[in-house]
């Protein structure tokens, strides 16, 4: 039997999507369909096409296709949704939920009947509540349904302590729970740099500003860019997480999932360590939290909690 290639599908070709596509070709992870409404075909095989002209310079071979058609993601071994609307200055993300929320409903009605086999990982926002009205829809198990925050809010949290001691950034260590909003937990106890724990390399009041700055992190982007959000990190991250399920590596990452009594929350989809392979979440670790780290780690889930709650009556 012929041995296949991958196929990744990403539906919504803006900024972040097209940066995923061209990350997933550069890294030949299989080959990319990337899905735009009817309106804007054209601009998205223009996207497609000049990705696909960029591999005999950089030595990929991942075929790349632009279209409208949800026939091209058929029988799609991984689906990644940056459909929707991003925030402006002045916006919190869950001001994007209703317009996001039938955004994305929509597309995995589609999804559930070209790829019904397929992983779903969900970027657009606000992605804690966006994830469930995915889960919702497509009616897969909780394995095939997770969502993006943990991975990039790790990023910047471990980017930032790099900066601060000088060091590689592949030698930091840290992991961000909880919902991707501004009270999402950066877990101080269990960052390290090469082994070390943080807390005796960086004063308290510094590791605050970092913890800080973490957690408005998207913001900061947003702010700077004036016209959107962040793209790069955010598609890096999406990247990451479908390299570990591709390649079955087994990958412990802070991803949004279902929680069905872990950490003491159920019928929640919120950002907790998670074994990513080849199934898509294969086990969610529990770790164990101080008082205060819990009590943060509510506040974020009440958060999630109202926004998702939204979403009930839709
Ligand atoms: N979870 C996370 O960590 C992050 C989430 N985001 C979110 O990802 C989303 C996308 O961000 P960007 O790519 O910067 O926005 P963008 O505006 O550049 O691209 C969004 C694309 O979705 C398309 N789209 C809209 N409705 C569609 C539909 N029904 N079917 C197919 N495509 C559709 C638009 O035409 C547009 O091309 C936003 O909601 C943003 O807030 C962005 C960065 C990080
Ligand atoms: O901030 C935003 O709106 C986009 C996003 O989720 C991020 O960059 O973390």
């Amino acid at each position: 039997m012929a041995i296949q290639r991958s196929k990744i599908t990403i539906v919504g070709a803006g900024f972040t999507g097209a940066t995923t596509a061209l990350m997933l070709a550069q890294k030949e992870l299989g080959d990319v369909v990337l899905l735009d409404i009817p309106q804007l075909e054209n601009p998205t095989k223009g996207k497609a096409l000049d990705m696909l002209e960029a591999g005999p310079v950089q030595g990929y071979d991942s075929r790349i296709v632009g279209t409208s058609d949800y026939e091209e993601a058929a029988d799609s071994d991984i689906v990644i949704i940056t459909a929707g609307i991003a925030r402006k200055p002045g916006m919190s993300r869950d001001d994007l939920v209703n317009t996001n929320a039938g955004i994305v409903q929509s597309v995995c009605e589609q999804i559930r009947r070209v790829a019904p086999e397929s992983i779903v990982i969900i970027l657009s926002n606000p992605v804690d509540a966006m994830t469930w009205a995915a889960y919702r829809t497509l009616g897969f198990p909780k394995n095939r349904v997770i969502g993006q925050s943990g991975v990039l809010d790790t990023a910047r949290y471990c980017t930032f302590i790099a900066q601060e001691l000088n060091v590689s950034v592949e030698d930091v260590r840290g992991f961000v729970l909880g919902g991707h909003g501004d009270d999402m937990v950066p877990l101080v106890r269990y960052s390290s740099v090469g082994g070390i724990p943080i807390d005796t390399l960086i004063e308290p009041d510094r590791i605050a500003e970092i913890v800080q700055r973490t957690r408005v992190g998207g913001g900061e982007i947003v702010g700077l860019l004036g016209n959107g959000s962040a793209y790069y990190a955010p598609a890096a991250s999406l990247v990451q997480m479908a390299e570990a399920i591709l390649k079955d590596k087994k990958r412990v990452l802070p991803v949004i999932a279902l929680l069905e009594g872990e950490y003491g929350y159920r019928e929640l989809f919120m950002g907790v360590p998670a074994l990513l392979g080849g199934t898509g979440i294969e086990r969610i670790f529990e770790l164990e939290l101080t008082a205060e780290e819990k009590a943060a780690l509510d506040k974020s889930a009440d958060s999630v909690r109202s926004v998702t709650a939204v979403l009930s009556s839709q």
